[in-house]
């Protein structure tokens, strides 16, 4: 068993456990009267008209307690107080991961981020059924992940239809040539390439100079996970990066709110014109 299968069993059981109290019927009205979500493919530069595009170098600032790989990383209090910080230092967009056993995280967490910022909030978690999509829209998500390698390809596509009915983007996140090729079939718009292997976890930046010239320019490109420094950030920038979705670095920051601007100019320095 991979950790990510060891991952997605927990989510299931956890998953069970808010069935049983709030049906799909009653998660679907909640996601309907939802506040209407916010503009993500905006909020991270995507524009229908390629050249429309300007240069900055985004950032999705994570609200990460802890990891299957590195354990607890940070205590954060106050998630609402985090991601002000997050927005003041100019990130694009928030990441609450709301998976619990491994990460910590709660549906509380994304209440009251969404409440306390005016960016696109992501609901980072384990999606594998259509049931954790509404919750999200409930919870008023703008944005959900969908992970590739926890989906066939009916699933994927079907959960990014419903996203967007929901009037939500969705992450596609990939890690191999493979699924980004199965990303763009299911018509995706955002893709992340995930540096690190959820199957094993190891973490190599590379991954995504190699990977990302396979994204069409259209698509939002993002670069997920590693990112320890302004060199880092500089190299997904250079290497074509739209966005980085950064945790463990801003949360142990002292001042998360100046590290994302840092990232923000270093990246925005070494992107190509295109
Ligand atoms: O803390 P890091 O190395 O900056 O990584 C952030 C983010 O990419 C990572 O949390 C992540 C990427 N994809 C995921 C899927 C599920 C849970 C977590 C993740």
């Amino acid at each position: 068993m991979t950790v990510l299968d060891d991952i997605i069993a927990g989510v299931r059981e956890d998953l069970g456990a808010r069935r049983a109290t709030t049906s799909l019927e009653a998660i679907k009205a909640a996601a309907a009267e939802a506040a209407p979500a916010r503009d993500a493919f905006a909020a991270l530069g995507g524009r229908d008209q390629q050249d429309a595009r300007d240069h900055t170098l985004r950032v999705i600032s994570e609200v990460k307690r802890k990891s299957p790989s590195k354990g607890a990383l940070a205590e954060i209090a106050e998630p609402a107080v985090l991601a002000a910080e997050y927005e003041a230092g100019g990130a694009s967009v928030i990441s609450v991961l709301t998976e619990a056993r491994r990460f910590g995280g709660s549906l509380a967490d994304l209440d009251a981020v969404r409440a306390a910022v005016q960016i696109p909030v992501l609901r980072k978690d384990f999606t594998v059924d259509e049931y954790q999509i509404y919750e999200a829209r409930a919870h008023g998500a703008d944005l959900v992940l969908l992970i590739v390698a926890a989906l066939d390809d009916q699933l994927l596509k079907t959960f990014l239809e419903l996203t967007h009915q929901l009037g939500m983007n969705a992450l596609v996140e990939t890690h191999t040539e493979e699924e980004i090729q199965r990303a763009l079939k299911a018509g995706a718009k955002i893709i992340g390439v995930n540096v690190r292997n959820l199957k094993t976890l190891d973490v190599d930046p590379s991954t995504f100079g190699k990977l990302a010239p396979l994204i069409p320019a259209e698509a939002v490109i993002i670069a997920e996970s590693g990112v320890e420094s302004t060199e880092q950030v500089a190299q997904y920038g250079a290497a074509g990066a739209d966005a980085i979705l950064v945790g463990e670095a801003l949360v142990k920051h002292a001042n998360p709110r100046a590290t994302v601007a840092e990232f923000i100019t270093a990246g925005t320095e070494a992107k190509p014109q295109r």
